[in-house]
């Protein structure tokens, strides 16, 4: 039998809730976050971004012909994004010139040694990795100002379209996997959700 995204979520929901739902994006929607709490996440976020990047070059090196059409719109978006990210530091008059915290750290090495393993797992990752922040951001509803722009750039009907993209594209590397790169994927998606958990928890440990 061949491993699902869908089947992943199935099995594992208690590990994705904690993924998904925290008490800093609660926070966000109560609009009851400390500046230090969001600051800290939005520059910890922004180093998390620019290591993602690398990750998805590393991807689409790997990937599939026919998968490039949809991994090469998320680069395209990432060029946006990192933009995006300095425009509201500078804003906030953040140096992004920081060091990375301990939780930032360990979840960038993870997203390195994503280059050795084989392209399911790596679709599967890239797909969970996304999927944090459309259900994370999604699922309060509507957040007050200045959160509302964050909650709609990836809870946004054309963001959820990409995320279902890229379970698509996972779920066909894994279709012809073997037993054992099914087992690495599903491995990689609790890591995944495991990571994004300690993730929220750093940045609301600023307080
Ligand atoms: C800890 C953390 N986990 C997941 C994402 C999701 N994400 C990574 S890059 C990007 C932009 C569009 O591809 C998005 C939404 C994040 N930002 N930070």
């Amino acid at each position: 039998m061949t491993l699902t995204c869908q089947q992943l979520l199935q099995k594992h929901t208690q590990e994705w809730q904690e993924a998904t739902v925290h008490p800093f994006l609660v926070q966000c929607k109560l609009g009851t976050i400390q500046q230090n709490q969001f600051n800290t996440w939005l520059v910890q976020d922004y180093l998390f971004v620019v290591d993602f990047t690398r990750m998805v070059g590393r991807i689409l090196a790997n990937a599939p012909s026919q998968h490039f059409d949809v991994i090469l719109g998320g680069l395209v978006a990432l060029k946006d994004e990192l933009n995006w990210f300095k425009e509201k530091a500078a804003l906030q008059k953040l140096d992004l010139d920081t060091q990375k915290q301990l939780t930032c750290s360990e979840y960038c090495d993870y997203m390195n040694s994503l280059a050795a393993m084989p392209y399911p797992v790596q679709a599967t990752a890239f797909w969970a990795i996304e999927l944090a922040y459309n259900q994370g951001w999604q699922l309060p509803g509507v957040m007050p100002e200045p959160y509302t722009e964050f909650a709609d750039r990836w809870g946004n009907p054309g963001f959820t379209n990409y995320v279902k993209l890229l379970e698509q594209q996972a779920d066909q590397g894994l279709q012809t996997a073997s037993e054992s790169i099914q087992h690495q994927a599903e491995e990689a998606f609790l890591k995944v959700a495991r990571l994004e958990k300690d993730f929220w928890q750093m940045a609301f440990n600023a307080a």
